[in-house]
């Protein structure tokens, strides 16, 4: 990594400590009680709110939205919807998790209706769940990444310059594209793999 990108990294995470942006978070029912904790201790402020009635009050106050589809239900994606439209309107970044895209009709059609109805700023997930939304040949299997006919790097090199925004593989080593540079990053251990929702650790 260059020196100025990991000074704008660190830079980051001082604005966090200092500013304590509120983080509204409508995720899975597996990682909320880690991804609440992982943000605390950078120093965020996290909020885990999912009815359609309050989402757009509560990302009104927020400095980041989190969609993550883990545990979706038809009616969780309607207010990720709506949260993120909203979020659209007062621009504030949006990222998106797209947990099991390509496993289920559901998760990927929910996942492409919000890539379509919301702009997004950082897509996160594994190379085959990126891949698949990206049109590219790939197999998942539950939650995990079974197979995919492209590497990383070069999935997430497409796919953010398909659907213009930022593009995250996690994996064994990182991909981080906005469609025109990319990076890798080796910075994790193999125990990481066994456990779910890591992705918050960095
Ligand atoms: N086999 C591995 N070897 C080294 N690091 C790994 C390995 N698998 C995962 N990691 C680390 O764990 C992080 C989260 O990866 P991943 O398993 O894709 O996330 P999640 O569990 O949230 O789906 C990666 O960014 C990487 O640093
Ligand atoms: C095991 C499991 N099943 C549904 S969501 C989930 C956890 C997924 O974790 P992450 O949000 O980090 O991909």
């Amino acid at each position: 990594m260059t020196e100025k990108l990991l000074k704008d990294i660190a830079g980051g995470l001082i604005k966090i400590r200092e500013t304590k942006p509120l983080i509204h978070n409508i995720t899975n029912m597996v990682v909320m009680n880690d991804t609440a904790n992982i943000l605390l201790h950078i120093g965020a402020s996290p909020v885990m709110a999912h009815a359609q009635e309050e989402v757009e009050e509560m990302v009104a106050l927020s400095g980041a939205l989190v969609l993550n589809i883990g545990t979706l239900t038809p009616e969780l994606v309607k207010s990720m919807i709506y949260a993120g439209k909203k979020a659209n309107q007062l621009g504030i970044p949006v990222v998106l998790d797209p947990v099991g895209a390509g496993a289920t009709s559901l998760r990927t059609q929910s996942s492409l209706r919000i890539l379509n109805d919301i702009n997004v700023t950082i897509l996160r997930g594994n190379a085959a769940e990126i891949a698949i939304l990206g049109g590219l040949d790939a197999t998942v299997k539950g939650v995990d990444a079974a197979g995919v006919s492209a590497g990383s790097a070069e999935v997430a090199q497409l796919v953010a310059e398909k659907f213009g925004l930022i593009v995250a593989i996690t994996g064994k080593i990182d991909a981080v594209s906005d469609g025109k540079r990319s990076i890798l990053i080796e910075n994790g251990h193999q125990m990481m793999g066994g456990l779910t929702g890591t992705c918050w650790f960095h």
